[in-house]
């Protein structure tokens, strides 16, 4: 069995994964982290059965790690707790898959090179979600035909979200920056904001939703739109117990979602 620890487990992402890892035949759950809810069992938290498994702080995370054997630690939180545990489960020997969104390039820089410098594996995707690592694929080929017209991204995201805007939105515009030449990113736009050749990103905060993203080319006299919903959070939380179980068999190195799909 593959031992599993969960950080971010009293959130929305983490409670999920906690109940995939409970259903899956090759995962156990090793050990779960948050700020809250410390001390109660992981699996009642993630309304599943009860498994001897207490939520620590995350101050513990190193002696926890050690003493749990954990294989590998999924983290969704916030940019600025991975920023901070990262490093820790990478010199604890753990291999990361890791789905917070909200990096700065610095926090990334170091992140990454805390994984390269303990000779870890880490998966770190903005979106686990199959269909999204398609619809990066199929916006790729649009804009290496498309590359005179105007692009905008507009993400849309529940009322809870915490970083705008969607990390997705960012990997969209980077896989997009790939083949139109380094565009400039323009975020929403106000006053006098007369268009250049850029990609426009806007986020959209409201109610349930559960993640949105669509790319809007717009050429003289025609557009294209491509769009991705997620109906389910289920889509992110199997893509990333997937993630666990591939990351516990690959060279160090940090590989993106794109791997694991073999694309
Ligand atoms: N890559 C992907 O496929 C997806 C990525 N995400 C990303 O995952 C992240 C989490 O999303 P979501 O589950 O909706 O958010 P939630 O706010 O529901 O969950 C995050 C959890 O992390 C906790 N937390 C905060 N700080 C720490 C810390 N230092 N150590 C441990 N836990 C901490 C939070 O506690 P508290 O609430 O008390 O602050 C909360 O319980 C976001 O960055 C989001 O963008 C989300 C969906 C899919
Ligand atoms: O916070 C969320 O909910 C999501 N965050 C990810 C992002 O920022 O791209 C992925 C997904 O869209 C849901």
């Amino acid at each position: 069995m593959i031992k599993v620890a969960v950080t971010g487990a009293s959130g929305r992402m983490g409670g999920l994964i906690i109940g995939n890892i409970i259903n899956s035949d090759n995962l156990e759950l090793s050990a779960a982290f948050d700020i809250s809810n410390i001390g109660m069992d992981a699996g009642e938290v993630a309304h599943a059965k009860a498994q001897g498994v207490k939520i620590s702080p995350a101050e513990d995370m190193k002696d926890v790690l050690i003493s749990s054997g954990t294989d590998v630690l999924i983290d969704f939180t916030i940019a600025d707790a991975t920023f901070e545990n990262a490093p820790i489960a990478a010199e604890c020997g753990v291999n990361m898959v890791i789905g917070t969104t909200g990096f700065t390039s610095q926090q990334r820089d170091v992140i990454d090179a805390s994984i390269r410098d303990n000779n870890v594996a880490a998966v770190i995707s903005p979106n686990y979600a199959v269909g999204v690592n398609v619809f990066f694929r199929i916006v790729k080929e649009a804009a290496k035909y498309l590359t005179d017209y105007d692009v905008e991204i507009i993400e849309a995201h529940h009322n809870q979200k915490k970083d705008a805007p969607s990390g997705t939105a960012m990997g969209t515009a980077e896989v997009i920056n790939e083949v139109m030449n380094n565009r400039e990113y323009v975020f929403g736009r106000q006053g006098h904001a007369p268009r250049g050749k850029e990609i426009g990103i806007h986020a959209v905060r409201g109610g349930d939703i559960v993640g949105d993203h669509t790319v809007l080319f717009a050429g003289a006299g025609e557009r294209i739109e491509i769009k991705h919903q997620a109906h389910s959070r289920q889509a992110f939380a199997a893509g990333a117990v997937k993630a666990a179980e591939w990351v516990s068999s690959v060279n160090p190195g940090i590989y993106g979602m794109d791997d694991i799909l073999g694309f």
